[in-house]
């Protein structure tokens, strides 16, 4: 089955407009398998810079810039919010929704995350739908439950056949930011369940899909995890900011 890979960078709040200038003029030189897209996900106030300077210097096509949060709604009185629409204009084609960050700092619920998947596939972008149990939850076994708990309300949200636009990317929060790598075995087995889970509901779906994952990437250990059957990519966080680790990791890729 050909699925379609990704390389992700979810910047979080770091980086500067310079090092968006040196990651576009890096990556305009990284050599990407076919089928392997790379999306940068730099700061909100840094996306129309992105823009600008990818089309200046002809960017290669299968690099995509991606929003790390987007509102639900449509327009109005949300305070510092950002619509699908503005994502739009300043030509982005995917966006992280539900973040670990966003659910646990900013109490997103499942339910809302669902909405925002909904808002974007509604505005023609690409979601990166995060799911991912804590360390606890692993612990107690409960890292099925969490998944299938977090799964559950998009799928009723959006329904099964449009999960064939969305990418879905697993992040165990004990991996995210702690040097903690869930070992590409750990890693393949739980990618498995996602897709399986998937494939309850619809089995041509789940086969298309992809499945990114995140938590302490590196240019050391991507090419075993991106080399486990069921891992279409990853959704880099730390290693995304240093330009040359990054384009190790995205030349680690390989489309299936
Ligand atoms: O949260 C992440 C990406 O969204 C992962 O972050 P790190 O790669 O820094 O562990």
């Amino acid at each position: 089955m050909k699925r379609q890979a990704i390389v992700a960078a979810n910047w979080k709040m770091n980086g500067s407009l310079s090092l968006i200038k040196e990651m576009i003029s890096a990556l305009n030189s990284v050599k990407l398998a076919e089928n392997v897209d790379v999306v940068v996900c730099p700061p909100a106030p840094f996306l129309s810079a992105f823009a600008v300077c990818a089309q200046s210097e002809s960017l290669q096509a299968n690099i995509h810039l991606g929003a790390q949060n987007v509102s639900e709604h449509k327009s109005g009185a949300y305070t510092g919010e950002i619509s699908t629409d503005m994502l739009n204009e300043v030509s982005v084609n995917y966006v992280i929704v539900g973040h670990s960050e966003r659910r646990s700092v900013y109490k997103e619920t499942s339910t809302q995350v669902a909405h925002k998947v909904k808002a974007t596939l509604n505005a023609g972008l690409t979601p990166i739908l995060c799911i991912g149990e804590s360390e606890d939850e692993r612990t107690a076994e409960q890292t099925e439950t969490v998944l299938a708990s977090q799964l559950q309300p998009v799928i009723d949200e959006i329904g099964i056949d449009k999960f064939i636009d969305v990418v879905i990317a697993y992040e165990p929060v004990w991996a995210i930011g702690t040097g903690k790598t869930a070992s590409p075995e750990m890693a393949q087995a739980t990618h498995l369940f996602i897709r399986q889970f998937l494939a309850n509901a619809n089995q041509i779906v789940a086969d298309k899909v992809p499945l990114l994952y995140g938590g302490s990437v590196n240019a050391a250990n991507c090419e075993e995890l991106f080399a486990q059957t069921d891992i279409d990519g990853g959704l880099i966080g730390g290693a995304s900011l240093k330009v040359d680790e990054f384009k190790i990791i995205c030349s680690s890729a390989k489309g299936s």
